[in-house]
């Protein structure tokens, strides 16, 4: 592992595949241009929409989403992560899976959310994520990336699982991944102080891209993209607009934040690695 720029995007997805796709690689383009390596899309970053919509569409998301983050990974000459997105799964369901894609167009990692978003805000929106999607049964993998170190996974609401993380963080993952599309109402009050906790109780680097602005009827989020290096520092920061947030993702900054605060070192009461 040597030090690296790493790229989350920020972007606002909407009911158009194509459209998303376009976008997508404009800030893919942008990323590499700045010095990215390791760049990562949001949560639904191909297609953002009504559910039903979005379930009918599946079969040609899915494909089209892999095939493009493939070739980007190839145009560009990236390790490039596709924040969930759909895939046809059984009754009439689909899962919300995550893909590592090397610069071969190789699949490095795969990964399908967890914990699913079944809640009634009380700005009355309501949320009911497990309608259309199957929950993964299994723990996000730790990719070990000799260039990038080792790249753990999750998806939005799963950052709210501590538990998920302290797993990852037994596998010896040093970088996190968070991508999210994480409502206006919740992101404003909770984003950025549990991704500052997850990288801080884990000592690990996060990078979190994000969906921004409205998407469709009254579904808007919060923006916010950012990267956190393992003392819990925003590096990098989108704001609510489209864009970037890059930071150096620094192995030396890693050691010598796991020097200064051994945490890792004193678990007590999950030292045993929990079975997948
Ligand atoms: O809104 C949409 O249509 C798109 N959103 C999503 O796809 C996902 C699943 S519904 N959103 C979250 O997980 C938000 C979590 C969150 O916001 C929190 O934990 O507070």
């Amino acid at each position: 592992m040597k030090s690296y720029l790493a790229a989350a995007v920020q972007m606002t997805s909407l009911p158009d595949l194509e459209k998303n796709l376009t976008q997508a690689e404009e800030w893919i383009d942008l990323a590499v241009r700045r010095g990215a390596e390791l760049v990562g899309l949001p949560e639904n970053f191909s297609f953002l929409g009504e559910e039903a919509q979005k379930v009918q569409q599946a079969p040609e998301i899915a494909e089209r989403t892999e095939k493009f983050l493939k070739t980007m990974a190839q145009r560009y000459q990236i390790t490039l992560l596709g924040g969930g997105f759909p895939v046809p799964a059984e009754h009439n369901h689909v899962t919300n899976t995550l893909l590592l894609v090397g610069p071969d167009g190789q699949t490095l990692a795969q990964y399908n959310k967890v914990h699913l978003f079944d809640v009634d805000l009380p700005d009355g929106n309501t949320y009911q994520e497990s309608a259309t999607v199957l929950a993964g049964r299994e723990y996000p993998p730790v990719y070990d990336s000799e260039r990038f170190g080792r790249l753990g996974f999750s998806i939005c609401y799963d950052v709210r699982f501590p538990e998920l993380y302290r797993h990852l963080a037994n596998q010896s993952a040093e970088v996190i991944f968070v991508p999210a599309a994480f409502t206006a109402f919740t992101g404003k009050d909770h984003w950025q102080v549990l991704l500052q906790a997850r990288a801080i109780e884990n000592t690990a680097y996060i990078i979190a891209p994000a969906q921004t602005g409205v998407h469709y009827g009254r579904r808007q989020t919060h923006g916010h993209a950012m990267i956190v290096d393992p003392w819990g520092i925003v590096l990098a920061n989108a704001g609510r607009e489209p864009g970037l947030a890059i930071a150096e993702i620094s192995p030396r900054r890693l050691a010598t934040v796991r020097q200064q605060m051994p945490c890792l070192q004193h678990r007590v009461l999950s030292t045993t690695v929990p079975s997948a």
